[in-house]
């Protein structure tokens, strides 16, 4: 997966900072000469690897230490602004016309990269979201791109125009249009033809095709495991013909990832998708603040602690962390804790935030089990009323309920006796876990005690 390799590196260098009391200009500079290397590593261009840490290093060393975090973690909040900086801030869409107006794209990129693939994987995208996309069959040189793009938009269930190879692209787009408009399609995406390097003839068959029919947006697929030679084949098309936005296929298998992040900085065209497989519905919108957290490994901590900060009784806080780093927290804790929950927005908002569990948009498919929020807000209300039936000696020491205990609080909470074993049970196993955990939170990093990073 893209930038394992990178985020390991960088949690070892984060690692590092987290012994330190403060931070000196020569343990920022140390830092990020480590940032520096894993950067390269990853075959993020040079150039954008320079600027990217000069701008850090100033930021770290000019800036005064954010309240209730630490030094460490206020090079870590650095970098990650930096990195979201660097893949361009905001998610970019492609734009499409207004109301019905047919809206013309064209795919444009070197053979092999992806682009016959993540045409149809666009047009799936497009139908869900209510067009009626047309696929045209542009590559007149190779049939097998034809017969591809044909079996792809049967199985999204979209329309492919073709002309077969007899006939100039620019004249299948023009065709292609006059069909768009008598069959009612306002989406049309051109499928064109790669080849194996940038060439001319390459070059003016796409600007035929422009100076034919007018192309909205044109879009360039790059493949991510050829690295700088994607960004460089990036800043080619755009300086020849125009690019409005890249689609960088093959992430999954690309374990740098160099190319999503010097992309933009390099050529100044934004990423729009990313392709992450070879399944139709393996392609990806790209939000550059995600992809930041996904390559730290932290999820939205910082937002987590931003909020937890505002939104939290402090005190209360810090002491529930003690109690659970301690695995000393009880039933009472617990209460105490749902309500704190409550106030952050609720059990999903706060998972989706933590490292690991969410927070990573389609990045993080897979790792967190889908949340129901409904389904676990009601048990939550449910273990409050569980909790409720129980004496104050009981919420303290669990321990203490015997079966026929368990039956009467089952009955004062209109629930079933096998739902209070059940949560007893987890419970106590939690504060085994607890036990085990490293503490996620702690007293340390901020006179108030706010939540800790977990490095
Ligand atoms: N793993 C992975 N494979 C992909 C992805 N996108 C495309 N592929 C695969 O890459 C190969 C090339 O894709 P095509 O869509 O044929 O490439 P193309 O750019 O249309 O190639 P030409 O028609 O020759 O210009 C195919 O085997 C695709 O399945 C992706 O995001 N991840």
């Amino acid at each position: 997966m893209a930038f394992d390799s990178l985020t390991e590196k960088l949690q070892n260098v984060f690692k590092s900072l987290r012994s330190k009391g403060r931070l000196t200009e020569e343990d920022v500079k140390a830092a990020l000469k480590e940032v520096r290397m894993a950067l390269l590593e990853a075959d993020v261009n040079f150039k954008v690897v320079k600027n990217f840490v000069k701008e850090v290093q100033e930021r770290a060393v000019g800036q005064d230490v954010m309240n209730g975090l630490n030094p460490g973690q206020m090079v870590i909040k650095i970098v990650n602004e930096e990195l979201v900086k660097l893949m361009g801030s905001e998610t970019t869409e492609i734009r499409l016309q207004p109301g019905s107006a047919i809206t013309v794209l064209m795919m444009a990129g070197l053979q092999g990269a992806g682009k016959t693939t993540t045409t149809a994987k666009l047009a799936g995208k497009y139908k869900l979201k209510g067009k009626n996309p047309l696929l045209v069959a542009c590559d007149v040189y190779r049939p097998a791109a034809i017969k591809q793009l044909q079996i792809n938009g049967e199985k999204q269930g979209v329309e492919v125009f073709s002309m077969g190879e007899k006939n100039r692209p620019a004249d299948i787009a023009k065709a292609a249009l006059e069909h768009a408009k008598k069959n009612h399609n306002n989406l049309v995406i051109l499928d064109t033809a790669g080849r194996l390097h940038i060439d001319e003839e390459m070059m003016s068959e796409l600007q035929e095709i422009k100076e034919a029919v007018e192309v909205h947006q044109t879009i360039l697929v790059v493949d991510a495991m050829t690295g700088q030679d994607a960004v460089n084949v990036a800043g080619s098309f755009n300086e020849k013909i125009g690019i409005d936005g890249v689609i960088v296929t093959k992430l999954d298998g690309d374990t740098r990832g160099g190319a999503a992040l010097s992309i933009k900085a390099v050529t100044g065209c934004p990423i729009l998708y990313v392709g992450m497989g070879e399944k139709l519905s393996d392609l990806e919108q790209f939000y550059p603040d995600r992809m930041a957290s996904r390559i730290l490994g932290m999820g939205d901590v910082l937002t987590l602690i931003e909020k937890a900060g505002a939104e939290l009784d402090e005190d209360k806080a810090r002491q529930m962390a003690e109690k659970m780093k301690k695995a000393q927290f009880d039933f009472e804790d617990y209460l105490e804790s749902m309500n704190q929950m409550k106030k952050m927005g609720g059990l999903s908002s706060i998972l989706g935030m933590m490292p690991g569990l969410g927070g990573l948009g389609g990045l993080g498919k897979g790792k967190l089990p889908e949340l129901d929020t409904q389904e676990n807000e009601k048990k939550m209300a449910r273990m409050e009323a569980i909790i409720y039936s129980m004496t104050v000696e009981e919420r303290r020491n669990p321990d203490i309920l015997n079966p026929s205990r368990k039956h009467r609080i089952a009955k004062g909470a209109g629930v079933d006796i096998a739902e209070v074993n059940r949560m007893v049970k987890q419970f106590n196993e939690t504060r085994k876990m607890m036990k085990k955990l490293p503490g996620m939170m702690g007293g340390r990093g901020g006179k108030k005690g706010r939540f800790k990073l977990p490095f």
